[in-house]
Parts: structure tokens; C-alpha cells; sequence
């Protein structure tokens, strides 16, 4: 800390600037050993000029645990050794000059069992408010399984939801309904069977569509189930759209789940803005009532977007793995939306498999044992169609729902032409790379080949072959890691 002319001693410390003296005051303990049972938070901290970074990282270990401004009492009623968050590592940020990461261990029994909603309180609390902090990033955290046995994990996960749907072998197919917001009910089920019928797997509502006066939540749940039923029908596959139940309230997203589940629907939507809270009751009433659970992740890049404030998507992507939802938006790298490839590959990561190892160039500080909860099905959504299969294949896996909204409904031909396009693509580049071709090399030629006998291919390569979104700004990765940190 900066000695300076308001540095006061007292008999409970010493303090100056509005900073404790943590340090002193136990939050920073460098030859901790975090035990397995511990929660491990990775913060990325900015402290003000003059503010030592290893009593910046103490005093977010402290105000996000037990302490306060100044010692209390109260201190010794308690196990405080125990309770107190400990930074045990400080290092700097490579290639950011005046950040810090400082990894800080939480002993278990300072969170109740099963709770995102509490756990956040206090790792993204007061603490982000805090003054001799210039700017503070929670980028990763490290979940025992004594922690991560205490939620239920995704409803249906990927198995039961490919059983259900019949699909296998290939990542599943939909797109966003166009325009966002203004359609009838009955112009909407249009959408969705023209959709579906020209074979798409899954429709969805937009994040921003509940029970507007142009159109109530009921008209377009009955005329979207109309469209899955028909389409069904006329193709004999499963077919599904994602009804969007967010909602004022959790009676009124009940009362709409309900009667999504009455109609027969598979599936129904959330979006992150509802809360931690709402997100895990839908996740409870989804898995009493096998449905599968699409999450909509709008308003995340409020506070994921900034490299030096906020909260990592990785985070929360491990937060909404817990809470029990079957789909995130999680990324498409090639889209209209940021997101470079390590990174985002980090996120998919987190989602799919059973047992995450560290791997810094993902943005992966841990390794993380998701000890048995389902997987997470990545959605990559926003600005991507036919012409990038083979790079969406290449970046995101086959265990993905792939989800072309304008790239759908923005075909030449209409709805139905667009949806043949995605799924012709997608055969032909599944295909190649079943018969061992280097697909991603020769991915504008396989799908050159495909659209030679798909005229609805052919449109949509004409319209969006120079849409690329390549901006160099959402190139950057979220962390360069370097021989500084291990
Ligand atoms: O909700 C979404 O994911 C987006 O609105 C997708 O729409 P787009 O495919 O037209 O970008
Ligand atoms: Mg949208």
C-alpha cells in the first residue's frame, strides 16, 4: 500500500485511501495450499495508482468474504481462520500493464449448497464496487465436486435430447424467427412450419418476444405448435421450436411453461435476464417435466464484453452449467456477434466434456471435474449461414445446435428454400468429413459441389458469399497467456 499523508494507525490497524490493511488482517496468505474442497476465483484485478496489488488482492478476498471496512469484534465469535477468503497468488497480467491476476480460495462452507444466487453474492458483490480498485474481472473459477454435487446440472443434457430428437451423427439445425418483434401469431406459425418443413430441426423465438400487444404469448404458442405438428407430419422427423416463457413473473412463467408442455411441445426458453434464481426454478421444473431448456444468453455482454471489468462468459457458462439448462448461446466465432476462436473454443469446452483440463490458451485456469452433471449443449447463434459450414464445423464440433435466423428466413426463395440450404450444407460437409476429405480446406468446394444439384444452396452462397463479419476487433483473444504465468 502507498504510505501517504492520511495514513492513519490505529489500534485495530492501519489504513489510508480507503484501503484496510487485508493483508494484515489474514486475507493474504502466500503459502496457502487451496484444499480440494475449496472454491477457487481467478480474478483479473486493476488497483488504483498506488495501491499494492498483493493488499488490492487481500481486500478482494476480504469483501468478498467476512470483512468489512474496518475490524470488528464480531471477529472472534466466529472461525474466522476458517471463513476467511485467502489470495494466495498474485501475478501480472502478461501483456497488461497495471493488471494483476490473484487467485483467491473460499472454503466451502461459506456458500449454501445449491445456490447460484448466493454465490454470487458474494464473489461478484460489494467487491466490484470497491474504490482502490480501478476495474475488477472475475475470469474463471474452479468448482469442487463436493461444490458442483450439490445442483442438478442440465435437465435432459445432450444424450436424452438427441434420443428425443432422433439425431445423431450431425449438430442440430435451427434458426431465430425474423423479424424480431411485429409478426401475427398466424404469420408467425408460418414462419416456423416453412422453417421446419424445409429441414431445420428446431425453430425459436427471439429473446425480446413475450406477450406483446401485436401478438400474445398464448396466439403464438398455439400457432407454433400447429407448425412443429404439421411439419412433423409432412417429414416424418421430430420437430421443435423453443417457446420463449420469460416473463414478469415465476407464476407467469409456470403458467406458460404449462401450457407449452399441454401442447406438446419438447422444449421450451429462458432468457439470462430473468436471474439466477428463475433460471434454476425453470431448470427444476424442466427436469420434473421433461422438458428440454434453451437458454438465451442476452444481456451477458453488459458485463462479459470488457477484457478488464466484469465477469468471463467461461464463468458464466460453469454458473449455468449448475443451474440445469439444456442450451446456451454460447458462441459462433464466425458470426455477427464478438468472440475469437481460443476463447470461445474455452467456453464450448466447459459445456461438453466430463473433465475440463487447464489449457490457459482457452482461457481455462483450472481443471475442472464436472463429476457426472449433464452436458450443456452450445447454441452458436447470430449472423452466420450456409457459405461457413465448414468453419463452423471446424470451430464448434459436432455437439452443437447450429441456428441461421436471417440466414434462413433472409433466402432469396423464402423460409422453406433457406432451411434446405442450411441442411444440404451441412449433409454435404458432414459427409466429406466422414470420407476423411480435409473439409475445411476444401469447404467452398464441397459446398460448391453440394449446390450443383440444391439450386437453394446455390442462392444462398450467391447472397452471403461476401458476408464474413471479419472485423479485426473481435479478433483479439480474451487472454494471451506467456512464460509469466504457469
Ligand atoms: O437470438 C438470436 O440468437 C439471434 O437473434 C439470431 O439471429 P440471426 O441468426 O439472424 O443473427
Ligand atoms: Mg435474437
Amino acid at each position: 500500500m502507498a504510505d501517504g499523508a492520511d495514513v492513519k494507525e490505529t489500534p485495530r490497524g492501519r489504513y489510508s485511501a480507503g484501503v484496510m490493511e487485508y493483508r494484515k488482517m489474514g486475507y493474504w496468505e502466500p503459502d496457502y495450499e487451496p484444499k480440494d474442497t475449496d472454491i477457487i476465483a481467478l480474478f483479473r484485478i486493476t488497483p488504483q495508482d498506488g495501491v499494492d496489488p498483493v493488499e488490492a488482492a487481500a481486500a478482494v478476498a476480504g469483501e468478498s468474504s467476512t470483512a468489512t471496512w474496518t475490524v470488528v469484534w464480531t471477529d472472534r465469535l466466529t472461525a474466522c481462520e476458517k471463513y476467511r477468503a485467502k489470495a494466495y497468488r498474485v501475478d501480472p497480467v502478461p501483456n497488461a500493464e497495471g493488471q494483476y491476476f490473484a487467485y483467491i480460495a473460499y472454503d466451502l462452507d461459506l456458500f449454501e449448497p445449491g445456490s447460484i444466487a448466493n454465490l454470487t453474492a458474494s464473489i461478484i458483490g460489494n467487491v466490484f464496487g470497491f474504490k482502490p480498485l480501478k476495474a475488477l474481472r472475475l475470469e474463471d473459477m474452479r468448482l469442487p465436486v463436493a461444490y458442483v454435487k450439490t445442483f442438478q446440472g442440465p435437465a435432459t443434457g445432450i444424450v436424452v435430447e438427441r434420443e428425443r430428437l432422433q439425431v445423431w451423427g450431425r449438430p442440430l439445425l435451427g434458426a431465430t424467427v425474423k423479424p424480431k418483434l411485429g409478426l401475427s401469431g398466424r404469420n408467425y406459425g408460418r414462419v416456423v412450419y416453412e422453417a421446419l418443413k424445409g429441414g431445420l430441426d428446431f425453430t425459436k423465438d427471439d429473446e425480446n418476444i413475450n406477450s406483446q400487444p401485436f401478438m400474445h404469448w398464448r396466439d403464438r404458442f398455439l400457432y407454433c405448435m400447429e407448425a412443429v405438428n404439421k411439419a412433423a407430419a409432412a417429414t416424418g422427423e421430430v420437430k421443435g421450436t423453443y417457446l420463449n416463457v420469460t416473463a414478469a413473473t415465476m407464476e407467469d412463467m409456470y403458467e406458460r411453461a404449462e401450457f407449452a408442455k399441454e401442447l406438446g411441445s419438447t422444449i421450451v426458453m429462458i432468457d439470462l435476464v430473468i436471474g439466477y434464481t428463475a433460471i434454476q426454478s425453470m431448470a427444476k421444473w424442466a427436469r420434473r417435466n421433461d422438458m428440454i431448456l434453451h437458454l438465451h444468453r442476452a444481456g451477458h455482454s453488459t458485463y462479459t464484453r470488457q477484457r478488464n471489468h466484469g465477469v468471463s462468459f467461461r464463468v458464466i457458462t460453469k454458473w449455468m452449467r449448475l443451474a440445469g439448462v439444456d442450451h446456451i448461446h454460447a458462441g459462433t466465432v464466425v458470426g455477427k456477434l464478438e468472440g475469437d476462436p481460443a476463447t470461445t473454443r474455452g467456453f464450448y469446452d466447459t459445456c461438453r466434456e466430463d473433465k475440463v483440463p487447464m489449457k490457459l490458451e482457452n482461457g481455462i485456469f483450472f481443471d475442472q471435474d464436472w463429476a457426472s452433471l449433464n452436458k450443456l449443449m452450445p447454441v452458436a447463434s447470430g449472423g452466420i449461414h450456409a457459405g461457413q459450414m465448414h468453419q463452423l464445423i471446424d470451430h464448434l464440433g459436432e455437439d452443437v445446435v447450429l441456428q441461421f435466423g436471417g440466414g434462413t428466413i433472409g433466402h432469396p426463395q423464402g423460409i422453406a428454400a433457406g432451411a434446405t440450404a442450411n441442411r444440404v450444407a451441412l449433409e454435404a460437409m458432414i459427409f466429406a468429413r466422414n470420407a476423411g476429405r480435409d473439409y475445411l480446406a476444401e469447404g467452398p468446394a464441397i459446398l460448391a459441389e453440394a449446390a450443383r444439384t440444391c439450386t437453394p444452396l446455390r442462392q444462398a452462397l450467391d447472397t452471403w458469399k461476401d458476408v464474413t463479419f471479419d472485423y479485426a476487433s473481435t479478433d483479439a483473444p480474451d487472454f494471451v497467456p506467456s512464460a509469466t504465468v504457469s
